[in-house]
């Protein structure tokens, strides 16, 4: 073990890999993070992969200052079950369950307990994460500031109020499979234009790379940086205007409306 502040991750799928890697590049020491997983060859992937402890959720309850909950919000119950009795009010909880309130953690642990809840995304992967943090009931500055640490370790971190949490995981949370999926589905325009499958890929995933650094550096609004490559009677306008007559506007405003509603949903661990 090593001397530091331990961290354990419960749950450690896919974005709980991710969140783990991030901490190990920015330096964390591997031998103060714990992870628990529900199989065994998981756990000896991990250890592998990683040099990361592998050790049971109550002794990770026990052991580690930091929890970081990352199952399913459907397996949160089960989880808090084996969990609660073993977790010190001195500990942090940190849930990145999508929809599930911080009072819901409250009533299952020890009175007291902080409890911090944030919705990360997978570009934590590579250090342009978005995480999303609200503080529960008991949460004091201190607890949000060591949230904001780990998450701010693999990119952009935003304290937001908790009841704005199931519209940022409409947005930022699920965010990244929205831009894959218009990816892909652009790869897919590229061969019907007669485009070889990797040529298609590369240009559509360069020009993706390219329109986000000049979101993110330009300072400008999106509309001025549309406009500047929509060319009066040019090739831009032309598919812009079917983007329009198929409401791919209206079925964005409706396809995060309904992320916003299936958080909410499983606000309760729901199915
Ligand atoms: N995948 C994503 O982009 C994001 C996911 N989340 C949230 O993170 C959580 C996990 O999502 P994913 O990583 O996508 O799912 P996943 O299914 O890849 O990972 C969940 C892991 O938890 C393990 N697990 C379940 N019960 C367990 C238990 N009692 N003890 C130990 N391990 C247990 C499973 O074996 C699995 O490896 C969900 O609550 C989701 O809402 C939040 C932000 C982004
Ligand atoms: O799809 C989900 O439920 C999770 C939460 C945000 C991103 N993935």
């Amino acid at each position: 073990m090593g001397t530091g502040q331990k961290i354990a991750f419960l749950g450690t799928g896919k974005i709980g890999e991710a969140l783990l890697s991030g901490l190990l590049r920015s330096g964390k020491d591997p031998a103060d993070v714990l992870v628990t997983t529900r199989r065994p060859d998981r756990a000896a992937e991990l250890t592998e992969r990683y040099g990361v402890v592998v050790v049971s959720n109550a002794e990770a309850a026990k052991l580690a200052d930091t929890l970081i909950l990352a199952v399913k919000p459907q397996d949160m119950g089960t989880l808090l079950d084996e969990l609660a009795p073993h977790v010190g009010a001195d500990r942090l909880v940190i849930s990145a369950a999508a929809g599930i309130p911080t009072a819901w953690f409250e009533e299952r642990l020890a009175a007291g307990t902080p409890v911090v809840r944030v919705m990360p995304n997978t570009p934590v992967l590579v250090d342009e994460g978005m995480s999303v943090i609200s503080g529960g009931s008991y949460a004091e500055e201190v607890h949000l500031e060591r949230a904001e640490a780990i998450f701010r370790s693999v990119g952009k971190a935003l304290r937001l109020p908790e009841s704005q949490q199931d519209a940022a995981t409409a947005l930022s949370g699920s965010g990244p499979a929205y831009f894959y999926f218009l990816v892909e589905a652009m790869t897919d325009a590229g061969i019907l234009l007669g485009l070889p499958r990797h040529v298609a890929h590369d240009l559509i995933v360069q020009s993706a790379i390219g329109a986000s650094v000049m979101l993110r550096d330009s300072g400008e609004h999106p509309v001025k940086l549309r406009e500047a490559v929509t060319s009066p009677a040019g090739t831009t306008i032309a598919a812009i205007r079917e983007l329009e007559n198929h409401g791919v506007r209206a079925a964005l405003l409706s396809a995060l409306e309904a992320a916003r509603d299936r958080s909410r949903e499983l606000a309760s661990g729901g199915k």
